[in-house]
């Protein structure tokens, strides 16, 4: 397995030796906070999950551990190995210090992507958490003021930005998408594959180099069910603000779900034509079973409902299947790595359809793939980066996709990834309607 120089020059020079953890006595305006550590740019992780309750914030690299290839269960045990004999001083434990990344969609190139390692996982100089309204901040090794940036940090409002204004908004490869959408539709009438999700991409250009701060003001006025999550990696930032969760663990409970099938909300009774809907019915059928195969190894005790209920945001529906599981063997990365991708974004059977997007060639990078945390007692979340972009300068390349069956219409998927890209939009506060 090749990995990287870097990975392992940090593996034995950059053992934590010191975590020093404060309660803060307020709570966290997750823009302001980013805008305080400015300094630190390229080199900041945002991770707030879907009901609010969880807000994770990562300042600074104290380490970067990286792989070439897709391998975040090695990662998480050389993250163990660097934290393993540090002192901790504080209220908590060194539990609370998070390993935060993820993996790429596939190993496929992804030019897009090329601040971001197939496996690329950070171990922040300071980290800042709220859960469940109780805040507080953790320095990695870190002999500056801790008071003082204590102090600053209760204080400090964000600064003003200058408005940004798109010159250009660019549909990459559409044609291909289409195209690549019939010739799946052709192998399905043959029975060569049952499901596969295919995606496009819309380059936005904007007239200055776009900053994140009013984006995440954005995100934040919306109160939909959706995590929000922003990793920066030197000139890049890659964002997601996605409605689905690919895996969590607590207590020992294993807690994931099925969200495909898909209606727009401006379609009259919408919600009831997409229950009765015998294509989304199938698409959304195929990932609960291919999760169920993929956890077996891992419980025997899965709890699922046998029809799906409905998953509502800003824009759409979604048919919404949770499944809860007794976790009898294996681990959070583990377990990440074996069910991603689901269909719900790669395909059925997996093998075929990721060799059709291995063939497709979209360079997805993080776009569909799992971003998370994972903790020293082995629990966390990864979410899965749909509804997603990634920024470089004053550019944006938003990401959308879609679930193709054999019953599928192109022109229908083309209308349903267009209305995927509008929560990025409306994140860059582009106003299609003008
Ligand atoms: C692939 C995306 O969404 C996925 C595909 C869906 C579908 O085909 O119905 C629904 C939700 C997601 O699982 C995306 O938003 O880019």
């Amino acid at each position: 397995m090749p990995i990287n120089q870097q990975f392992e020059t940090h593996l034995t020079t950059n053992k934590i030796k010191k975590i020093e953890q404060f309660d803060l006595d307020f709570q966290l305006n997750v823009a302001w906070i980013m805008d305080y550590f400015h300094a630190f740019a390229g080199e900041r992780y945002v991770f707030i999950n879907k009901d609010k309750s969880f807000k994770l914030i990562g300042i600074g690299h104290h380490s970067v551990l990286t792989a070439d290839t897709i391998h975040p269960v090695l990662i998480e045990r050389q993250f163990k190995a660097i934290v393993q004999d540090a002192a901790y001083i504080g209220n908590g434990s060194q539990y609370e210090l998070k390993l935060f990344g993820g993996f790429q969609f596939d190993n496929n190139e992804s030019k897009n992507f090329s601040a971001y390692e197939k496996s690329h996982f950070v171990i922040p100089k300071i980290q800042i958490i709220e859960s469940n309204g109780h805040a507080s901040i953790i320095f990695v090794d870190q002999s500056s003021d801790k008071i003082q940036i204590i102090d600053a940090l209760r204080h400090h409002t964000g600064g003003k930005v200058p408005d940004n204004k798109i010159i250009s908004a660019e549909d990459i490869d559409l044609e291909l998408f289409k195209s690549n959408a019939h010739k799946a539709i052709s192998m399905m009438q043959e029975d060569k594959l049952e499901k596969v999700v295919l995606s496009r991409k819309r380059k936005i250009t904007m007239e200055r180099d776009i900053d994140i701060l009013p984006l995440i003001n954005q995100a934040m006025k919306n109160h939909e069910v959706s995590y929000f999550a922003l990793i920066e990696s030197g000139a890049q930032t890659f964002i997601t603000k996605t409605p689905e969760q690919l895996v969590a663990v607590q207590d020992g409970i294993l807690h994931t779900n099925a969200i495909a099938g898909t209606m727009g909300k401006s379609i009259d009774n919408a919600k009831q034509k997409l229950l009765d809907d015998e294509k989304n019915l199938y698409e959304h059928k195929i990932v609960v079973e291919s999760i169920k195969e993929d956890l077996a190894p891992f419980t025997n005790e899965i709890t699922l409902k046998q029809s799906p209920d409905i998953l509502e945001n800003q824009f759409f529906y979604h048919l919404y299947t949770p499944i809860n599981a007794k976790l009898n063997r294996g681990g959070l990365l583990e377990v990440t790595e074996s069910l991603h991708p689901t269909p719900a974004l790669g395909g059925f059977p997996k093998r075929a359809a990721m060799d059709f997007l291995a063939e497709a060639n979209e360079g997805r990078g993080l776009y569909g793939a799992p971003l998370g945390y994972v903790d020293l007692n082995d629990e966390g979340e990864f979410i899965v980066a749909i509804r997603s972009m990634v920024i470089q300068d004053n550019t944006a390349m938003l990401y959308a996709g879609c679930g193709i069956v054999k019953s599928s219409v192109v022109e229908s998927e083309v209308y349903e990834t267009e209305i995927k890209f509008k929560p990025m939009l409306e994140m860059l506060g582009v106003n299609e309607d003008e």
